[in-house]
């Protein structure tokens, strides 16, 4: 509260020298009228407006920063105020007939003050859909973060679906192609067992930063579960991305990753299949993927028993 006051002391200061003002010119020119003449039901009216006008001066200056708007919207009720401060007391102060300066007070203030107010409300309207709009774009990082990772932290299945429903009709509508590439540890759970769960985490973190490092910068890497991870190719074909595809089974290969606990090499290898899209949606696309991965594993069953 004292912060308050604090902060719009000249503005309140002006304004309880404006009210004082005026009522000392009513006092220096009129008289205090008898009780009897006192019309009950105005004073309430002017009155308790008056006193309504200066709660919402508070409200208004409590609840909004300083600045522009605010100025404008205290302005305006300030004028409102003080216009029904004048009516109030014009019922206790009997002023002559000759004064006329008395009407200009009552209602001279009272259509500034609906004009500043309009403009204020016109201002923070505008201020509220600036603001709305940043709540939306916060409201997006903050959705599109719970779509991350943590351990990679690379997007999740939920983001690959919709990167890939994205990236597909992009690729439509500029008649460009889009492969993917999927690749899958063989043996994974083996690492778990032998050295625990908490190497397996640092050779996936690991496995991420190695696959980052082949990947083009608009190349997009995913974790779609466990050791399985997607990347999106646009404007790939089959051919390049079979490539790509080739390049990072070979360093998964060659990745000399030692175990943290004996500082052993772990002979590591991985399942790495491409594709390029056809005219099909995300989810007819992913499960293409998985079954050429489930028989390229199957090869490797088959051969290596
Ligand atoms: N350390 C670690 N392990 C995980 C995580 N998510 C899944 N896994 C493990 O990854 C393993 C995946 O098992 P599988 O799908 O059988 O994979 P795999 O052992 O590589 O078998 P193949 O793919 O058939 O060669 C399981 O042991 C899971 O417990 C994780 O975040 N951290």
């Amino acid at each position: 509260m004292t912060s308050m006051l604090a902060m719009h002391r000249f503005k309140l200061t002006g304004l309880l020298m404006t009210a004082n003002t005026g009522l000392l010119l009513h006092l220096l020119a009129g008289e205090i009228k008898p009780v009897a003449d006192w019309d009950w039901l105005d004073i309430a009216g002017e009155g308790g407006s008056a006193l309504l006008l200066l709660t919402w001066l508070g409200l208004l200056l409590k609840s909004r920063p300083a600045g522009y708007v605010t100025n404008l919207l205290f302005m305006g009720l300030a004028c409102l105020f003080f216009s029904l401060f004048m009516d109030t007391v014009d019922e206790f102060v009997a002023l002559p007939d000759a004064v006329t300066w008395d009407g200009w007070l009552e209602s001279g203030p009272m259509p500034i003050g609906f004009i500043l107010m309009t403009l204020g409300i016109f201002h923070w309207h505008q201020e509220q859909l600036a603001i709305n709009e940043q709540m939306r774009n916060r409201e997006r990082v903050f959705r599109e973060h719970r779509q991350f990772d943590k351990l990679t932290p690379l997007g999740d299945a939920n983001y690959l679906r919709a990167q890939l429903q994205l990236t597909l009709a992009d690729a439509a509508a500029q008649q460009q192609p889009v492969s993917l590439i999927m690749l899958d540890m063989n043996a994974f759970s083996r690492v778990n067992r032998e050295y625990g769960y908490a190497e397996g985490d640092r050779l996936l973190q690991v496995l991420t930063q190695l696959m980052l490092l082949n990947l083009r910068t608009h190349d997009l890497l995913c974790r779609l579960a466990g050791d399985r991870f997607v990347i999106i190719l646009p404007h790939t074909g089959e051919r390049q991305a079979q490539i790509l595809a080739e390049e990072l089974e070979q360093a998964v290969r060659s990745l000399a990753y030692k175990s943290r606990a004996q500082g052993e090499r772990l002979e590591l290898s991985a399942s790495v299949v491409a594709l390029m899209a056809r005219d099909e949606d995300p989810a007819t696309l992913l499960e293409r993927m998985n079954i050429t991965m489930a028989r390229a594993k199957q090869n490797l069953t088959v051969r290596y028993g």
